[in-house]
């Protein structure tokens, strides 16, 4: 029995499958635990402390080989799980002009991508994901098809390149022609207009930064949403968004299921802050990076020119560090990064101050990266404001940047009596606002692309995205249990550290 005959004839809707040498095909397939019958994103935490089944095979005196593979495939659910009667078609690409003369057209229902690449000899082979790409069989007929595409969140570089290639890859690849937007973010959908999507509509948007569709936060309530996806006749929507938008996908998803829809569910994963967790990386993220060389660069140009210039550039990232630290590392002209994941301190020996007054002294000025989250607790003393929350419910954050302009500005001017010259620059949203670069471009069309091969196939209740550069589906629980922040102990914040040479802020003396 090969992997699609098996997940045609599972009940289940997430596979625990287990790799056992012995056996011909790839997937030996062990009756999967409860846990992964009722996929609950709330749950996801106990799959992550799942302890890795040990295959035992005999050997000639029939006693155990301890031989433990450890391979553990996290899928993603596929919408005859719940409707096992759904008739299946032949992929259209199977006539494409584009993939006339490629090798493998079809992506095999046996390939996996490992979540960890780096491996001792004798490690358990660990978590895998199903591979992202075309599949011989669909689960529509191109005709039959009526997509959507939703846009909720804060903006980032790509997001109309990634709609644009889900219009397109819909219809040059698969001759979809009724593509809805869903206008202003999920409350669009019982709140707003739609407007209709082709080729002609989407053509030149990717040139554009935000979203033609418009975004917004709060407003999801599934039962709506799902009555106006019942009502508008829609069978696959596509939703692209941050950890929130995700949370809301897996929630329409599980209705869907619910009310045996036969309607697939694809997420696209949206953060300027790179805070997704296991995607390599998202996208708009490396356009954001570039933009803000500008603004570090301009920083740096007007506290060069001057005498003791001190220039702070205010970066986005909530509580991931991702943006500030990668602009760091790839400038030069920064003297000391800030982000929220590592505390620093102002005052005496290894603070601040003295790293500022160190750095003025060495070379006439100094130019600090700050991400927006940074420093909070700070502030947050300092004002003594109420806790607000934005409509999808994120905290709000405090203004660090022009707190630390202050306290920065005090500490030379009343305490050292020393004249500074101070540069605030805050570019945050003018990072995120602008249109993708080269690279992002490409990569949303390979997202926007498997999202669209991904829910052909039928495949629902899943994001994409590159797990070590390969597509993966993962399940959409899997993305929003953590958030990806930098972590100190990565080899990653070492090597900025030795980059600045600012102070790693651990030896604080009280
Ligand atoms: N737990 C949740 N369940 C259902 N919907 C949610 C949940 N959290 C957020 N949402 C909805 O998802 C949408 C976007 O959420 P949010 O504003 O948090 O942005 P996001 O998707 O996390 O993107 P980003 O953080 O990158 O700006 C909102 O419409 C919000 O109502
Ligand atoms: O767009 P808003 O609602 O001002 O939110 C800004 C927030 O959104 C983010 O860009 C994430 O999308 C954060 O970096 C930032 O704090
Ligand atoms: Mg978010």
């Amino acid at each position: 029995m090969d992997l699609s005959q098996l997940l045609a004839s599972s009940p289940n809707h997430h596979l625990l499958l287990h790799f056992s040498p012995t056996n011909k095909s790839l997937f030996n397939f062990h009756k999967p635990l409860p846990l992964f019958t009722n996929f609950n994103p709330q749950r996801r935490s106990s799959i992550t402390n799942y302890h890795p089944i040990k295959s035992q095979t005999l050997n000639h005196n029939n006693t155990p080989l301890d031989h433990d593979d450890g391979f553990i495939l996290e899928d993603v659910p596929h919408l005859t799980h719940f409707l096992p009667d759904l008739p299946t078609y032949p992929n259209p690409l199977k006539y494409s002009q584009a993939y006339a003369i490629v090798k493998n057209t079809f992506v095999s229902p046996e390939d996996v991508l490992a979540q960890q690449v780096v491996v001792q000899k004798g490690s358990p082979r660990g978590v895998h994901f199903r591979r992202a790409g075309p599949r011989e069989n669909v689960y529509f007929k191109s005709e039959e098809v009526r997509a959507c595409i939703v846009t909720c969140g804060g903006l980032c570089p790509g997001i109309n390149t990634v709609i644009r290639e889900i219009v397109c890859g819909l219809n040059y690849m698969y001759g979809v022609n009724t593509v809805l937007g869903i206008e202003g973010g999920y409350r669009g959908f019982y709140a707003r207009n739609t407007m209709e999507l082709n080729p002609k509509v989407v053509n030149d948007i990717h040139k554009r930064g935000g979203t033609i569709l418009q975004t917004s936060r709060g407003g999801h309530d599934t039962n709506k949403i799902v009555d106006n996806i019942q009502d508008r006749g829609i069978n696959q929507v596509y939703i692209i968004g941050g950890d929130g938008t995700q949370k809301g996908a897996a929630a329409i998803y599980k209705e869907v299921e619910k009310r045996r829809f036969p309607v697939a569910v694809a997420g696209i994963p949206k953060t300027i802050d790179n805070d997704i967790a296991v995607i390599d990386k998202s996208f708009g993220f490396d356009t954001a990076v570039e933009e803000a060389q500008r603004a570090i660069n301009a920083a740096h140009v007007e506290v060069e020119s001057v005498e003791n210039g001190v220039g702070i550039v205010k970066l986005m990232g909530r509580y991931s560090g991702f943006i500030a630290m990668f602009a760091t590392l790839a400038s030069r002209d920064v003297d000391c990064c800030l982000i929220p994941e590592s505390p620093f301190y102002l005052e005496g020996q290894g603070g601040l101050f003295e790293f500022v007054q160190q750095r003025l002294k060495e070379n006439g000025h100094v130019v600090i990266v700050l991400a927006e989250g940074a420093g909070q607790e700070y502030v947050l003393e300092s004002v003594n404001a109420a806790e607000e929350k934005d409509a999808s419910g994120n905290k709000l954050l405090l203004d660090v940047g022009p707190w630390l302009t202050q306290k920065i500005k005090d500490h030379f001017t009343t305490v050292k009596k020393m004249a500074i010259n101070m540069k605030y620059i805050d570019p945050t949203y003018m990072i995120r606002a602008v249109p993708s670069n080269a690279y992002d471009n490409i990569y949303c069309t390979l997202l926007a692309q498997s999202a669209v091969h991904g829910a052909m196939a039928g495949y629902t209740g899943f994001t994409v995205g590159p797990v070590n550069s390969r597509h993966a589906y993962i399940p959409i629980g899997r993305v929003t249990e953590a958030t990806n922040v930098v972590k100190l102990t990565d080899r990653m914040w070492a090597r900025l550290l030795a980059s600045t040479n600012q102070p790693t802020f651990l030896d604080k003396h009280e």
